[in-house]
């Protein structure tokens, strides 16, 4: 089955083991350290129906989220009676909810172009969804879709399951080795493991280059 078949099937099951229904204490922690200014658009990949888009929007960002599943798009708008608008956009269907838009479609083919007034970044859960050929590919096409100086957390996550995933475990070293040649990055804090053994690592990121 492709990754996308896959995906969308585990949304119709329900099987999102990911998904938080609080927005993540990561988040609230250190999103704030990075000093992102309010009014800075974020770019929010393999965002799920994610409530940290929710709480980001609630801070003054305008939010452009990514997602493969559908479904996923419509259990986001359903957990609020805001209204929705709806359009197409490079071939992508869009849904707009207050300042959040959402994207449905793969992250690879979403443009510089679309991506033009993104200036920040989160990152929940991305790289530990994609096998190691796509994760090298996630890490360059995020920084070409990012400016020079824009900030972003990332949370990863490393397991002792071995190769096995989704989610793949992301060891600290390939984190750095990805995102090292694009972005300063640091590594904020390990969480503790839960009781599966998973352990989520909180990084921040800048893109390099000069600001144009
Ligand atoms: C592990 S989940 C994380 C979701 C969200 N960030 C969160 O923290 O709840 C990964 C998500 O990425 C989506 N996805 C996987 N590959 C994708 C792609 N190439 N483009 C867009 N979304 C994708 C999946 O459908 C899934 O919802």
């Amino acid at each position: 089955m492709s990754m996308e078949n896959s995906w969308r099937q585990r949304w119709q099951e329900g099987r999102i083991g990911f998904h938080l229904e609080e927005t993540h204490p990561a988040l609230l922690k250190y999103w704030p350290t990075l000093g992102v200014p309010s009014g800075a658009k974020v770019l929010v990949p393999l965002c799920g129906k994610s409530l940290d888009m929710r709480w980001l929007a609630d801070q003054g960002h305008p939010v452009l989220g990514i997602e493969l599943a559908p479904e996923a798009i419509e259990q986001f708008l359903a957990q609020r009676s805001g209204g929705i608008s709806r359009y197409t956009q490079a071939g992508f269907e869009v849904c707009r909810q207050g300042n959040i838009e959402l994207w449905c479609g793969d992250f690879f083919h979403l443009h510089i172009q679309q991506a033009a007034e993104v200036e920040a970044f989160y990152d929940r859960a991305s790289l530990i969804a994609l096998p190691p050929a796509t994760r090298e590919r996630y890490a360059f096409h995020l920084a070409q879709l990012v400016p020079p100086g824009a900030k972003g957390l990332l949370v990863g996550l490393t397991h002792a399951d071995g190769d096995a995933g989704p989610p793949f475990s992301v060891p600290d070293e390939e984190i750095e080795r990805l995102m090292a040649p694009n972005f300063r990055i640091e590594r904020l804090a390990q969480l503790p493991a839960d009781a599966r053994g998973r352990s989520e690592s909180i990084w921040a990121l800048e893109r390099r280059g000069p600001r144009v």
